[in-house]
C-alpha cells in the first residue's frame, strides 16, 4: 500500500468538523459547525510542502502576504499593488461604517490604489501581524514616572539569531498576540503564536504554529502554506534543514455557507506531491522576493469558489 497522503489530514479535519461540528452562531453571524482543538503534521524534507491539490489554492497569494507580514507593513496598499485581495473587505467595512458612504467593495479597492492619501487614512488594518512580528512596541518609565517609547523589538530577527546561538532553546517563539493593542487591529490575529525548534542532533527546523481560530475552507490552506515558507526561509537563513510543521488549531470551524464548496472538495482525490524551491539564499529573511520562489509539480484540481465572512 502506498503512503496515504499529506493532504488526507486535511480532508479528514474537514469531513469530521461538518459531521460531528457543534454548530454556533459566531461573531461574523453566518454560523459554522466547530470543534475545539486540532492537529495536522507535514513533513517539509526535500522541499515538501502542505499545499492542497484538492483545490486550486493561489500560493503566491499567501507568499505575498507572508512577505508583507516580514516588512512590518500593515496598510493593504501593497497587497492591492500586487493583486492579492485577501485583506480587502475589513477596511472597506470600517470605510462604510465610519463614513456612511456606501461604495461598492470594487470601488473602494480601486481609491485604495489609486490615491496614496485615501489609501493612507482608510487601507490601515491596525498594528495587525507585521508591526508585531517586527516592531512590537515597547515604553519605559522615565524618572519623572510617566513613560517614554522605547525601541520597537524585531521578534523574526531575535528568532533567528536565536537558532544559531542557543538551537537547543525551547523559547524561539513569533507572536502576535499583543494583548495590549488588540483593540486597535482590525481583526485580533489568528495564526497567533509561531514556535521553532530545531530538532533531530541539531540538523531539522521544525515549526509549530498555533492558530486560535481557524477558517478551515479559505483560511488554513493560505496559513499552511505561510506557515511552511516562512520556516523555508528561516531554515535557509539558519543553516538548517527543513523539518516538521505541526499546526494546531483552537475554534477549528467550517462556514455554514460553505457547503457547497465542501460536498466538492470531499469528493476529489488528493492529486501529486508539490515541492517549493527557493531559488536564492537572500542577505537576510528581509529579502525575499515573491521571484525567489517556485512550486513544482502542481498540478490542482480546480479552484472552488466561496463568500468569505467578514
Ligand atoms: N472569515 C475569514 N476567513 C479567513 O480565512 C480570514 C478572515 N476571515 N479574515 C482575515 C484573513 C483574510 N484571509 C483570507 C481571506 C479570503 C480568502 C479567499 O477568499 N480565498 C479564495 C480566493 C483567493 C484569491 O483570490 O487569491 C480562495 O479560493 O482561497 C482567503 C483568506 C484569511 N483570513
Ligand atoms: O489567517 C487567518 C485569518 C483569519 N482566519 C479566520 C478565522 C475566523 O473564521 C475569522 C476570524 O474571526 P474571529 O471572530 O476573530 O475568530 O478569520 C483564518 O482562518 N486565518
Amino acid at each position: 500500500m502506498s503512503e496515504s497522503h499529506y493532504e488526507q489530514q486535511y480532508l479528514d479535519l474537514m469531513a469530521r468538523i461538518w459531521r460531528e461540528g457543534d454548530e454556533r452562531v459566531d461573531r461574523t453571524g453566518v454560523g459554522t459547525r466547530s470543534i475545539f482543538g486540532a492537529q495536522l503534521r507535514f513533513s517539509l524534507a526535500d522541499n515538501a510542502i502542505p499545499l492542497l491539490t484538492t483545490k486550486r489554492v493561489f500560493w503566491k497569494a499567501a507568499a505575498r502576504e507572508m512577505l508583507w507580514f516580514l516588512t512590518g507593513e500593515t496598510n493593504i496598499r501593497p497587497l492591492v499593488l500586487q493583486g492579492v485581495k485577501i485583506w480587502n473587505e475589513w477596511p472597506h467595512a470600517r470605510y462604510v461604517r465610519e463614513t456612511g458612504d456606501d461604495i461598492a467593495l470594487d470601488e473602494f479597492v480601486q481609491r485604495i490604489a489609486d490615491d496614496e492619501s485615501f489609501a493612507a487614512r482608510w487601507g490601515d488594518l491596525g498594528p495587525v501581524y507585521g508591526k508585531q512580528w517586527v516592531d512590537w512596541p515597547t515604553y519605559r518609565y522615565r524618572p519623572d514616572g510617566l513613560y517614554e517609547k522605547g525601541d520597537g523589538i524585531d521578534q523574526v530577527s531575535q528568532v533567528i539569531e536565536s537558532l544559531r546561538t542557543t538551537p537547543g532553546s525551547r523559547r524561539h517563539i513569533i507572536e502576535g498576540w499583543n494583548v495590549a493593542e488588540l483593540d486597535r487591529m482590525a481583526l485580533p490575529p489568528c495564526h497567533k503564536t509561531y514556535q521553532f525548534h530545531v530538532g533531530a542532533d541539531g540538523t531539522r527546523l521544525n515549526c509549530l504554529l498555533y492558530q486560535r481560530s481557524c477558517d478551515v475552507a479559505l483560511g488554513l490552506p493560505f496559513n499552511l502554506f505561510g506557515a511552511a515558507l516562512l520556516t523555508r526561509m528561516i531554515a535557509q537563513q539558519t543553516d538548517l534543514e527543513p523539518g516538521e510543521l505541526v499546526w494546531m488549531g483552537g475554534d477549528t470551524h467550517l462556514y455554514l455557507n460553505h457547503e457547497a464548496l465542501i460536498r466538492e472538495q470531499l469528493e476529489r482525490e488528493p492529486r501529486g506531491r508539490p515541492t517549493l524551491e527557493i531559488s536564492r539564499r537572500a542577505p537576510s529573511i528581509f529579502g525575499y522576493t515573491i521571484e525567489d520562489f517556485a512550486v513544482s509539480g502542481y498540478s490542482p484540481h480546480a479552484a472552488i469558489k466561496a463568500p468569505v465572512a467578514v
